[in-house]
């Protein structure tokens, strides 16, 4: 298809290519949504394999954002959590032969590609092509700048270190990271995790050779962090903001989607800020005893809820009862922004922290793996904004139901001053988020930026076969 048959005039053809993940093919897909419609002159091409373009098949996109298909050479996104490691090596061995065969046969030819970080052989591909490459990070600054310092790690004899034994010991070296322990270090530098560390730290270290850096985080969220990088990189680095769909949530029309949505209706239904909304992200689970604890504890509280299941409703044989609402997947961003919904349970996923940071909900934290320790850390100890519900870290520690009840319970006690004190910073770093979105803050202002610089470049002639 050429950029004429969908009457655009181009300023440059990007392809943008996301790790198969939902939380890295959201954050993606809003950036190229936003980036669509704030320059209608671009034509952007979205790159997915063949499953995810399934599952995005009623994805409304603007008129210059069209798909791109890989064929499925990768193992299914249903059950990927099962086998991680061997999930990477596939995205990170076999992808990349499809998507330069799919880039030469483009018209109008590419002009630049914005990549997943973790699709490490991205940078090298274009460094062939001399095709300019964005490298969007879909995690915290604070964890790509860990992943950055691992040298740091190593000489103060912090890698490798057992957590069980060691988990407490303060790590206070990483430039720009308020002081941390080992403990809230992604979990990839210990146990089972490390197989996949040595693919996190090039990935990295690769964008050393990219031309731009973008972080899906507020500047002013994580100033320090991303100002000592940026005296590291030549490369220019743009914390765009939260690459959440805000921008749809401020164009729905709350009638029409309340009617069409049960779970909306009944959070409609429900006292203001009483609903405990329960989310794992989109792949992984706890284990089978840990959520046992979980759903008993949080019906023990007496607490409102509404939980997504991803449709694994074993637990709620007799439904959920009058104080709860199940749902197989929702409108996470529309739901913590309902005025019903005052605590969000969520793992801690970066895209869930932001959404959670932009809805200004106070959240209870149940990290499960990677980076979602230390953004746990982060919303607990940085912004205050959250309690912990993991007190004794690892997996093998079961918290039990009792101790969940009382958490959840006093944790959505609206009336307790710890309570009223943590919605007040939550408030408060909503409004920061919003100013850094709103037209001259700074993440639009770096978007913009980023526009620009894209906007100039000029197609290369293709390599010859
Ligand atoms: O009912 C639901 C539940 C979730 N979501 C969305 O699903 C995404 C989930 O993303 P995230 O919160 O980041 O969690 P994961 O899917 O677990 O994301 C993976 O990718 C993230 C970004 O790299 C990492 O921070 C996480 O640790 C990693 O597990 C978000 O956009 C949510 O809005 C929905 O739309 N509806």
């Amino acid at each position: 298809m050429s950029s004429d048959e969908v009457g655009i005039p181009t300023a440059g053809h990007l392809v943008a290519m996301p790790y198969p993940g939902r939380g890295h093919v959201n954050p993606m897909l809003n950036l190229c949504k936003l980036l669509a419609s704030r320059a209608t002159q671009i034509l952007i091409t979205f790159v997915v394999t063949e499953e995810w373009r399934g599952f995005l098949s009623s994805e409304s996109t603007p008129a210059n954002v069209r798909f791109g298909t890989l064929p499925q050479v990768i193992p299914s996104e249903v059950g990927r959590a099962a086998d991680f490691h061997g999930f990477i090596e596939a995205v990170l061995t076999k992808l990349e032969a499809p998507f330069e065969q799919l880039v030469d046969s483009l018209e109008p030819p590419a002009t630049a590609i914005i990549y997943d970080t973790y699709l490490l052989w991205m940078v090298g591909l274009g460094n062939r092509r001399n095709m300019p490459v964005a490298s969007l990070f879909t995690m915290s600054a604070s964890v790509f700048s860990v992943f950055f310092h691992y040298d740091l790690l190593v000489r103060n004899g912090h890698f490798p270190a057992d957590v069980s034994e060691r988990g407490s010991e303060p790590v206070d070296y990483i430039p720009g990271l308020p002081p941390t322990t080992i403990a809230n270090l992604p979990t990839i530098f210990c146990g089972d995790g490390r197989k996949t560390l040595h693919r996190a730290l090039e990935a990295v270290s690769s964008v050393l050779r990219a031309q731009y850096l973008l972080f899906i985080s507020v500047h002013e969220l994580e100033s320090q962090v991303i100002d000592s990088l940026k005296s590291k990189f030549t490369l220019p680095i743009y914390p765009i903001g939260p690459m959440i769909p805000f921008f749809d949530h401020e164009k729905s029309s709350d009638t029409d989607i309340h009617t069409n949505q049960s779970y909306l209706r009944w959070l409609d239904s429900q006292p203001k800020s009483s609903v405990l909304y329960v989310s794992m992200g989109s792949f992984l689970s706890v284990s089978s005893a840990q959520m046992d604890e979980i759903v008993g504890g949080i019906r023990d509280s007496g607490v409102r809820y509404m939980w997504v299941t991803r449709g694994d409703t074993s637990r709620f044989k007799d439904g959920a009862g009058e104080m709860g609402c199940l749902v197989s997947w929702c409108d996470q961003l529309k739901v913590l922004c309902h005025p019903s919904v005052g605590g969000f349970w969520t793992h801690c996923g970066w895209n869930s922290t932001s959404e959670g940071v932009f809805a200004g909900v106070p959240m209870l934290t149940y990290p499960i793996f990677w980076d979602q320790m230390p953004n746990s850390k982060m919303i607990v100890e940085d912004w205050k904004i959250g309690w912990t519900v993991r007190k004794n870290g690892g997996p093998e520690n079961l918290v039990k139901r009792n101790e969940i009840a009382e958490i959840v319970r006093n944790f959505m006690d609206l009336g307790s001053q710890e309570r009223g004190k943590m919605e007040k910073r939550a408030k408060r770093l909503q409004g920061i988020c919003k100013g850094a979105i709103a037209d001259g803050g700074s993440a639009a202002s770096n978007l913009l930026a980023f526009i620009q610089e894209t906007s100039r470049c000029q197609p290369k002639p293709r390599p010859q076969v």
